[in-house]
């Protein structure tokens, strides 16, 4: 679906922004792309969008290249930008129904019902965008980047500015498109999002991938293999952490009752820093 090699870019010759990047994505998967402010997750976007030319490297998308500019390719993305460029003298379904006109209309969903599933406020239904919250535009515009049943959707952080609910909501919509068999390329650095919705994360820092694998896969890998035991012993409330292996073997330890023994599994996060030195904020 997406296949990347040795992808470079400079904003200003004497800089690189991207530093040869190579992964592919594989049709009806969600593909994360995991990374603090500036590492190069919006360039590579714009580039993957055919927002951005003048790249080296191969980048191709349904086997073709972005930038070529085709009507069927674009027919066939839905994109949500990290900033939302909506008309903001217009109404959320004015918006809406301008963008439908630039597909065909066996293509094009209906905004209202975008609209209700993810839960936008009637009564601002014709008001300006103006008007809006930052998460009202977040789900304006997750509408139009669904609007035309994308085969490939582009989400640059999709629940940056939604409350803890609008980002349930979003992440139940995106699972939903997974099971009709869109591919997501999901730009982020919510370690959370990535965590509960990738098959598969890239790593990104300083415009470089640093390491790519599942959640789970890359977890284990630099899994500290550590249980911690929590115990009473003579009306105490001790703890005790205990290296994996040992636990197979007989560990005699004074105590009165075992309350509870937990792996201490590191979170994405925790390995994004192992791998690239630097937290995703
Ligand atoms: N239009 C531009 N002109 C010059 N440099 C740019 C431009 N856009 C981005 N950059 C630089 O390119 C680098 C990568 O930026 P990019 O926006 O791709 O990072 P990002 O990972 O998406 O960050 P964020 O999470 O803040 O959006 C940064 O050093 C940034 O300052």
């Amino acid at each position: 679906m997406i296949d990347v090699k040795d992808l470079r870019f400079s904003y200003k010759k004497a800089r690189e922004t991207l530093h040869g990047l190579t992964f592919s994505v594989t049709g009806g998967e969600i593909f994360g792309f995991l990374g603090p402010n500036g590492s190069g997750k919006s360039t590579t976007q714009k580039i993957l969008t055919g927002i951005l030319g003048g790249y080296h490297g191969k980048v191709l998308l349904f086997g073709q290249k972005p930038n070529e500019g085709q009507k069927d390719f674009r027919n066939e993305i839905g994109v949500l930008f990290e900033f939302p460029y909506l008309y903001t003298n217009l109404s959320a379904l004015d918006n809406l129904n301008y963008f439908a006109s630039f597909f065909p209309a066996d293509k094009r969903r209906d905004a209202m019902e975008l609209l209700e599933m993810l839960e936008f406020k009637k009564d601002f239904l014709k008001k300006p965008v103006s008007s809006y919250s930052k998460g009202m535009r977040q789900r304006v515009s997750m509408a139009r980047a669904l609007m035309n049943h994308p085969r490939l959707l582009f989400l640059d952080e999709p629940t940056s500015g939604l409350d803890p609910s609008g980002a349930v909501l979003f992440r139940k919509i995106i699972e939903e498109e997974r099971r009709k068999g869109t591919t997501v390329f999901l730009t982020t650095h919510n370690m959370m999002d990535a965590d509960l919705l990738c098959d598969r994360v890239a790593f990104i820092a300083d415009g470089e991938i640093k390491a790519l694998d599942t959640p789970k896969r890359l977890k284990e890998q630099k899994s500290c293999n550590i249980a911690e035991i929590v115990y009473t012993y003579e009306n105490k409330r001790c703890s005790l952490s205990l290296e994996l292996p040992r636990l197979t073997q007989a560990f005699p330890f004074p105590h009165d009752k075992i309350i509870s023994i937990h792996t201490k599994e590191p979170t994405l996060e925790d390995i994004f820093i192992q791998y690239t030195g630097k937290g995703l904020i």
